[in-house]
């Protein structure tokens, strides 16, 4: 006997193990059911990587967190953010970062850039706000390079850690129905220990923000 397994909806609804998008194919590497956590690779080309790099790093500030945009000790890192369809680069990846998420790039925010240098760190989190009448509602994390060591995107109630790497990704989605799910979207950014992390974050909206 087979157990029938009543699973919700979600967002990311591609089938098979790998996603075509205009420009690009992307391959599905692991994935955890519910809440969905699918690790991709081949999201974005080395080329792709180095230039997000290079033309974000004379931007970084001192990364702040949630609506007011505080800086603490959450999170540690340098951010910025790029305008929305700033140039071509940023365009085609929005483009492409919509595709593998499922929703239309007028519900994209600006993407998110963040370098951590040794010791830096972002602590246990939820993507979404507690409120608000705009929510996010799922997430991808660009790996912009290798890191030597540390640096993991680890979701502690799932027991799943993601080793950064150049070119891979980690999309999650928090709009389910049931809270726990929601709730159990947790993550953190390890500490870096050697090396430099650098990620760019694209975060969904449930309604139109462009
Ligand atoms: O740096 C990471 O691995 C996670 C980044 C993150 O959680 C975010 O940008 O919301
Ligand atoms: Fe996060």
């Amino acid at each position: 006997m087979t157990a029938q397994v009543e699973r919700e909806a979600t967002i990311f609804s591609h089938k098979g193990n790998r996603i075509i998008t205009e420009d690009r194919t992307i391959s599905v590497i692991s994935k955890v059911e519910e809440p969905l956590i699918v690790v991709l690779d081949n999201v974005a080309s080395e080329k792709e990587c180095d230039r997000i790099i290079t033309t974000s790093q004379d931007r970084l500030e001192r990364s702040r967190i949630g609506q007011a945009r505080e800086t603490n000790e959450m999170r540690t890192s340098s951010g910025m953010f790029f305008e929305e369809n700033e140039n071509t680069l940023i365009h085609r990846m929005e483009r492409r970062l919509s595709a593998i998420m499922n929703v239309p790039i007028e519900h994209a925010e600006g993407l998110q850039v963040l370098r951590y240098q040794p010791g830096q760190e972002y602590k246990p989190h939820h993507d979404y706000f507690k409120q608000s009448d705009n929510n996010r509602i799922s997430t991808i994390v660009l790996y912009l390079n290798d890191v030597e060591e540390g640096g993991e995107t680890l979701f502690p109630h799932l027991g799943l850690s993601v080793t950064p790497k150049k070119g891979m990704a980690v999309y999650f989605e928090y709009f389910y129905q049931d809270a726990l799910l929601n709730e159990k979207t947790l993550h953190s950014g390890n500490p870096v220990v050697q090396g430099e992390k650098w990620v760019a974050t694209q975060w969904m909206r449930r309604k139109p923000v462009r």
